[in-house]
């Protein structure tokens, strides 16, 4: 693991006082109308240092230029986390106060403004898991969906429950997310149509840097290494579609129409200052579950809801990393516990994540209970679920002596459903 001393500063003004300050090194897949081909960059401040220009320029050393110049962050994950550690500790180093690339003649060139960057989805997506890690989620899913007395299914506390989700339709932020349409479940039999309960989902996205064989687990305590970086990822739900096609087999389509992800990566090493040990669980889980002091994130989730014809966004949530019962080593030992493989640009959803306060629910279904309380925006709308035009912004913050460790922003607006043909 590589920490970079809260002390140090980077030279780029305003960076320390951002979301992107030398503590964070966030890494994603940029280009510009300049250079449009699209290569590896970090954030730092408001600017993308460009990676591969750097490297070509002879100011990286630990990584060559031609795992810098690709168009997703696969390549530079499949080095290994000695790679990424000696690639983390070289940028700290490059971006601080005092380094020479301050007055490099070319540092200009070497540093985009954000503002003129597009930014791309970071991996190639292989698969794409959900699992269901927090208990208060899962146990309010369980009193609206089932039975209230047994909302918790027996398995939960054993198994880190997930499924097999849809990797072809997970999208940068930004895309327009499309009402899907749907089997809608109604008295007289199921008819099909736009979905009328769009709900969205706050999860964070585990991005997993290493392949692992077919037939051979990874064990609990080798888990963390495989982890490359974390994003915000929102879940977009059809409620009652889900209610209605779930059994047995989990969801189907009411989550596979589309699923956000934010565009930088943030290294798990970013995140080490801020870890929080997770209590014992009770009952005990099996040995391969066993994991030396199982943590988490002090990572502050937040969510706000912007009406198409507003001009202002309500916040409607206030989460936490923390609120996780299983630890994202516990997820990936159990996912390849059975010999399946993981591969590198795999991302594993920690499920939604939700407190135990009404501020601190992480989807529309436990806020207004499955549309029975509507939510009360700023601007005096109301929601039971979302309506098109609306505009969902996640964001993530840990915070320790004045540094701010961000995610940048997931923001996401509603489209109207296509028209089906019928007939
Ligand atoms: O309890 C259920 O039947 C389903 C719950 C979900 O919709 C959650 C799911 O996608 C996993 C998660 O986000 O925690
Ligand atoms: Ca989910
Ligand atoms: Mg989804």
């Amino acid at each position: 693991m590589h920490t970079i001393d809260f002390a140090l500063r980077a030279f780029v003004p305003g960076a320390q006082d951002s979301e992107f300050p030398l503590q964070n090194l966030p890494y994603g897949i940029f280009n510009t109308a300049r250079a449009p081909r699209p290569r590896v960059g970090v954030a730092i401040g408001d600017q993308i240092l460009d990676l591969a220009a750097a490297a070509q320029a002879g100011l990286l050393v630990s990584v060559s230029a031609d795992a810098l110049l690709q168009p997703t962050l696969n390549a530079l994950a499949a080095l290994g986390r000695a790679r990424w550690t000696a690639l983390r500790a070289e940028l700290a180093a490059l971006l601080q106060e005092g380094s020479p690339l301050a007055t490099y003649p070319q540092a200009t060139q070497l540093l985009v403004p954000q503002a003129e960057a597009r930014m791309h989805l970071p991996f190639a997506i292989g698969g794409f898991t959900d699992f269901y890690a927090s208990e208060n989620h899962a146990y309010n899913c369980g009193c609206l969906f089932r039975d209230p007395a047994n909302a918790l299914p027996p398995n939960w506390k054993h198994i880190p429950i997930g499924y097999n989700g849809r990797a072809s339709s997970v999208m940068l932020g930004g895309a327009p997310v499309v009402r899907p349409n749907g089997q809608l479940p109604g008295k007289e039999g199921p008819s099909w149509g736009p979905t009328q309960s769009l709900d969205f989902e706050l999860e964070i996205g585990v991005f997993i840097g290493r392949d692992t064989e077919l037939g051979q687990p990874l064990p609990v305590a080798q888990a963390q290494d495989a982890i490359f970086g974390v994003v915000l990822l929102n879940d977009w739900s059809a409620r009652e579609v889900q209610r209605w096609e779930y059994a047995p087999l989990g969801p189907f389509q009411a989550k596979a129409f589309h699923t956000s992800i934010s565009p930088w990566v943030v290294p798990l090493d970013a995140l080490q200052p801020f870890r929080v040990a997770l209590p014992p669980q009770q009952p005990t889980v099996l040995p391969y579950l066993q994991q030396a002091q199982r943590h988490s994130y002090d990572v502050q989730l937040s969510v706000s809801l912007q009406p198409g014809t507003a001009d202002r966004a309500t916040p409607i949530s206030c989460s936490n990393l923390q609120h996780l019962y299983w630890s994202f080593e516990q997820l990936i030992a159990h996912h390849t516990g059975s010999g399946c493989n993981l591969r590198v640009g795999d991302l594993l959803g920690t499920g939604t994540i939700s407190g135990t306060d009404h501020d601190a629910l992480g989807c529309m279904l436990e806020m207004t209970r499955n549309g029975q309380e509507p939510l009360h925006l700023l601007t005096g709308e109301a929601r039971r679920f979302l309506e098109d035009g609306d505009t969902l912004r996640f964001s993530a913050q840990a915070h320790q002596g004045g540094i701010r460790i961000g995610f940048g922003e997931l923001c996401s607006t509603v489209a109207p459903a296509v028209a089906y043909p019928q007939g």
